[in-house]
């Protein structure tokens, strides 16, 4: 399991963490999402003692990082991908960090075949894309047969191949009771890989939750013909909603009464439906906007 209590960290004046709390269950995997600057990446060097915390602790298995006998054994991290030496291969690369953690070499065999790196095992890293980077940090952070993960924008410069097979792999070790918190500043990137979301904003955690309690109360997605018309129907029909950038509305009610109210005034739908990425969408982008992290 993977606690954090309280944490804060302030750069002079800046703060880049304000009083973070939340947990990662074994089994789960959590999303920790933000846009850019929110404090995500700051976090994860504070849970893997690179930062110290100005407040607060972070524990990983119920100790701090810095106070773990071997942390490869305990917990796989990869916060740079792109910081891995240019001039080693990625057998090398692998050997190296396996010798440090004190398993067999074989070891870094096996991890290069789990993340499809084989083939490119003879390679210098320099040479590698960044997404066949991720995969070997992923397969680094492997190595140790850790019980937690804790990964920094893995998806990033991945293509949706790349995504969907880390999805599988994500979900195979939180199947077998492991623990997984990974970063992303954009939702559709691990919306189908994550079960839990801890969105920060600002510093702050504006929402901890499920992904089916973050998805529940988003309400009906609904587009008309006529998308003026159609707003104004439902908003005489009493139901509150708000206009998505694409003309959609996203409605504060169940289909039926969507549809019903839209039925009664004649109203064309395109498309009536529970809303799920565009909600959360919209969702995200509220909750990380200025004044909701004020409030
Ligand atoms: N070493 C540092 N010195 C001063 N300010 C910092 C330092 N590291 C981070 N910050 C500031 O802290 C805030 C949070 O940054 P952080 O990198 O944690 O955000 P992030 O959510 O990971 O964003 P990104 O997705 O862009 O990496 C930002 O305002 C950033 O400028």
């Amino acid at each position: 399991m993977i606690t954090v209590e309280n944490l804060s960290k302030r750069y002079g004046s800046t703060t880049a963490v304000s009083d973070v709390s939340f947990t990662v269950q074994p089994g789960s995997i959590t999303g920790f999402l933000g846009p850019n600057g929110a404090g995500k990446s700051t976090t994860l060097r504070m849970l893997t003692g690179l930062t110290p915390p100005t407040s607060g602790t972070a524990t990983i298995s119920g100790k701090r990082y810095a106070d773990l006998p071997n942390p490869g054994r305990v917990v796989g991290v990869m916060l740079d991908a792109a910081a891995q030496h240019p001039g080693r291969t990625g057998r090398e690369t692998l050997a190296l960090n396996a010798s440090v953690l004190g398993v067999p070499k074989s070891r870094a065999d096996e991890m290069l075949e789990a993340v499809g790196l084989s083939g490119a095992a003879k390679r210098r890293v320099g040479q590698y894309s960044l997404g066949m980077r991720q995969r070997l940090g992923i397969a680094s952070a492997l190595l140790g047969d850790p019980a937690a993960l804790i990964l920094d924008e893995p998806a990033n410069g991945m293509d949706p191949e790349g995504i969907r097979w880390m999805r599988g792999l994500l979900q195979d070790f939180a199947a077998r009771g492991g623990t997984v918190i990974l970063s992303s500043h954009l939702l559709g990137e691990v919306q189908a890989t994550v079960d839990r979301l801890v969105v920060i904003g600002g510093g702050r955690i504006v929402a901890n939750g499920s992904l089916d309690e973050l998805l529940a109360g988003s309400g009906t997605l609904v587009r008309g013909l006529d998308p003026i018309a159609l707003n104004q129907a439902l908003t005489a029909a009493g139901l509150s909603l708000e206009p998505l950038q694409d003309g959609a509305l996203r409605v504060d009610a169940t289909a039926e009464q969507v549809g019903r109210a839209a039925a009664a005034a004649g109203q064309i739908l395109l498309e009536l439906r529970e809303s799920d990425s565009a909600g959360l969408e919209e969702l995200f982008f509220q909750l990380t906007t200025p004044t909701a992290v004020a409030a």
